[in-house]
């Protein structure tokens, strides 16, 4: 049996499973069996045979990298020809874009890499169309666009979102809050730092045979549910910001637009008429959650020109090595103005936390 059979074969079966206290362990078997063949169907992808596809090994570049998902003809090319100096064509049929196209958005001084991507339609995790190719890119990215049609019906999110998350790629997601450690022996040692209403340690020793797992430190530090616990024992998740863009707006009653744009972490606009680009490119900078740190030495003041951009919650220790390679092992301490200190300037050492518009004297041994 092929490994999409099986995969059907299970999902058919968790689908007539009805799902109760008797039915739990079972479940939680068939859905860890399932994580484990979708890896192995992307890792087949991976091979020399699926390849990366030609067209889509792009360079990253800049401070960041953000990747443009959606069904075909939703705008995506149009947003790449409207936000940055890059074309991509453009038309009304379907599968218009066949490659990746990166184009760079200069934002807060930062440039952001924005790849324009062929559409992809159900099923694409499992290569349909050029699906595996454009989710492979998906996985490198720093945030993730899913542009919708704001014409079409709402079902088009939810698909993709199934699409991504079947391989891996989880949204808008914290990494679950499990210490997980294979051992050499001594079996499955299970400790909760919380009260689990989702996992027991019945639940979690049996999805760990299912991985051939006999021997683990799992400790639970928050109420994780099983699926959770998969991905922490499959590993190769990736968790990451995603910004819903409901474009066509031109094209549907204001009520509709306004519904749309109050549901979380989603945005409207119309690329064609360029409607509400500036609040995209905010809601895009803010979910990358990038900061911009001055620099400034002794006696002068600061460069305001030329500002660093770092990743929000990043320490005096990235600065310096987005300053320099070696300034680390140099370093005695630092100065900071700005609203991450309590005064202005303040003394800190490499583990300070920087904010936004901060400004940094480091001062050498
Ligand atoms: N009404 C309206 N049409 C738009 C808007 N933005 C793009 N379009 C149209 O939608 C069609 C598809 O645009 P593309 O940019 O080619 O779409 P795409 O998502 O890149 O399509 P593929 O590359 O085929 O996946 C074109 O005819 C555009 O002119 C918009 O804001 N309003
Ligand atoms: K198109
Ligand atoms: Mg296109």
């Amino acid at each position: 049996m092929g490994i999409l059979e099986k995969i059907s074969e299970v999902e058919k079966e968790i689908a007539r499973t009805q799902k109760n206290k008797a039915t739990e362990y079972h479940l939680g078997l068939l859905k860890a069996k399932l994580a484990r063949y979708r890896q192995q169907l992307l890792e087949g992808a991976q091979g020399p045979k699926g390849g990366k596809g030609e067209g889509f090994d792009v360079m990253k570049s800049g401070d960041a990298r953000v990747a443009l998902i959606g069904f075909p003809s939703v705008g995506k090319s149009t947003l790449l020809g409207t936000v940055t100096k890059t074309e991509s064509e453009t038309a009304s049929y379907e599968f218009t874009t066949l490659t990746c196209i990166p184009g760079v958005i200069e934002y807060k001084g930062a440039n952001v890499q924005l790849l324009d991507l062929p559409g992809i339609i159900e099923g694409a995790s499992q290569g349909k169309g050029r699906g595996r190719q454009v989710i492979a890119v998906a996985r490198t990215a720093d945030l993730v666009i899913i542009m919708c049609d704001a014409t079409k019906r709402e079902a088009q999110r939810r698909l993709l979102e199934v699409e991504l998350e079947s391989v891996g790629i989880r949204l808008n997601k914290m990494k679950p809050n499990i210490y997980f450690k294979p051992k050499k022996g001594g079996g499955i040692h299970f400790t909760a730092m919380c009260a689990l209403t989702h996992v027991d340690e019945k639940l979690c020793q049996m999805i760990l045979h299912e991985y051939k797992i006999f021997n683990a430190e799992v400790l639970f530090r928050e109420d994780c549910t099983a699926d959770e616990l998969i991905d922490v024992i499959v590993g190769s998740r990736v968790y990451l910001p995603c910004l819903y863009v409901y474009n066509k707006i031109d094209q549907i009653a204001i009520e509709e637009v306004d519904r749309l744009a109050r549901q979380p972490h989603s945005v409207v606009v119309s690329c064609n008429m360029k409607l509400n680009l500036d609040n995209l490119l905010e809601c895009m900078w803010e979910h990358l959650a990038l900061i911009q740190v001055y620099t400034k030495k002794r006696g002068c003041p600061p460069d305001f020109e030329d500002g660093l951009i770092l990743r929000s919650n990043c320490t005096v220790e990235h600065v310096c090595h987005a300053i320099h390679r070696t300034l680390v092992s140099h370093f005695k301490y630092a100065l900071v103005w700005g609203t991450s200190t309590k005064y202005s300037p303040q003394r800190v050492g490499l583990q300070h936390i920087m904010n936004h518009e901060d400004v940094i004297q480091v001062v050498k041994k």
